[in-house]
């Protein structure tokens, strides 16, 4: 059974010239998880279980990371960065993906009113990072990342088992088995949105030092509105799954059906002590469907700055991605072919960032009869 949120939505996108989220009915839409499991595991499976299959998004409260604890020192270790002089910051960039990013996100053209910081999420891989990003104390800064991505993964870990259990696989730990590999690709992604009602005011290009990139386009998927202050554009998560924490500024949208089903942008109402939790693309596939990889944006409408830490949990490149056996039947035939993630990411980097990119994978319907199939 899954726990309806009671915090009363907040209207602060009722200001945007973009077309209207709605307000959580009565906070109804996203489901809140206690991860304390006040009923016992085998409940906390299954609410865990349901919520991915029907939402594809659920915020977990009583998780059990201590948000003074690796979360607060995490955020004041980005939030100086974010405050440094622009050719101070550039020195941890330019995202090829990987580095410090400002408005342009991906290589295809997407652009959204933030600047951030994208990092592998091992140790090795940020220390090396860290010496461009903290030129003063770079171990400090590398020690802070990842005691946040320790605590961060264990909690997804902690989900995948629930999901595999909730779903009754024969292996309820196949998910996290995947995150845990030595070589997984997981990343970690700090978001600093700067204050919306400040941007006309700010020359962002002269800020980022982006040469060529003109402010916002229309048409260019990113901005559906004339005036319209996209943040990060609309998308799914490629990966597994993704746990996010963000500081107590509203901003995140999430695309479920309405009451009628049809599909409506749901704002999700600021929550810093708690994670939210959405499927991504990989696990839609390697459940064939069941569980569902929302696509969300951010919408830049508030007066103080949105920071937003993201966990993206992830499998090895050469993991390959294939409907497991249990979740193919005769009533749900094999959607997906399989694929590595390798080969999905390669995909997806030549795609804008809106793309449904799942659907490059779908199998023709004459194929998806017998489960076993598959490249
Ligand atoms: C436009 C793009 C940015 C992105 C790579 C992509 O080509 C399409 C997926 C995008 C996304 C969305 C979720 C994460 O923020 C991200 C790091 C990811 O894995 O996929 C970004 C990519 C990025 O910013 O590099
Ligand atoms: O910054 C946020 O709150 C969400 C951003 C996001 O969805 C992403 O980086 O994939
Ligand atoms: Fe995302």
């Amino acid at each position: 059974m899954v726990v309806p949120s009671t915090t009363p939505a907040r209207q602060e996108t009722a200001t945007l010239l973009l077309p209207q989220a709605q307000p959580s009915p009565g906070g109804g839409a996203i489901p809140t998880v206690d991860m304390s499991a006040p009923r016992g595991r085998g409940a906390l499976s299954r609410q865990v279980a349901r919520a991915c299959a029907e939402q594809g998004f659920f915020r977990a409260v009583n998780h059990g990371v201590p948000p003074a604890g690796p979360p607060a020192r995490l955020d004041a270790a980005t939030s100086a960065f974010f405050a440094l002089a622009a050719h101070d910051k550039q020195r941890a960039g330019p995202p090829s993906p990987l580095g410090y990013g400002c408005r342009s996100i991906g290589f295809n053209g997407d652009v959204g009113e933030l600047e951030y910081l994208l990092l592998h999420a091992n140790p090795a891989a940020v220390a090396h990072r860290a010496s461009s990003i903290d030129t003063n104390d770079p171990s400090r800064f590398s020690s802070v990342v990842n005691e946040y991505v320790e605590a961060v993964k264990q909690l997804a870990c902690d989900i995948l088992d629930l999901l595999g259990e909730g779903l009754g696989l024969e292996d309820p730990r196949l998910f996290s088995k995947l995150v845990t590999e030595a070589d997984s690709d997981s990343l970690l992604r700090i978001n600093h949105y700067p204050p919306s009602c400040t941007v006309h005011k700010l020359d962002h290009d002269d800020q980022c030092k982006l040469k060529g990139i003109a402010r916002t386009k229309a048409g260019n998927g990113a901005n559906p509105g004339a005036g319209g202050r996209i943040g990060f554009g609309e998308h799914s998560d490629p990966q597994l799954l993704s746990l996010l924490r963000a500081n107590d500024v509203d901003g995140l949208q999430v695309l479920l059906p309405d009451v009628n089903g049809k599909d409506a942008w749901i704002q999700v109402p600021a929550d810093s002590s708690a994670y939210f939790v959405n499927v991504g693309d990989l696990l839609q596939a390697l459940t064939n469907g069941r569980l569902v990889s929302i696509r969300h944006r951010v919408i830049a409408s508030a007066c103080r700055p949105r920071l937003s830490t993201i966990y993206f949990a992830a499998p090895p490149l050469h993991a390959r991605i294939s409907a497991l056996p249990e979740m193919v039947t005769a009533s749900s035939p094999r959607r997906y072919r399989s694929f590595t993630w390798a080969e999905y990411k390669t995909a997806m980097y030549s795609l804008r960032l809106s793309h449904s990119r799942l659907d490059l994978f779908h199998v023709d319907d004459d194929e998806s009869g017998n489960g076993s199939k598959g490249k």
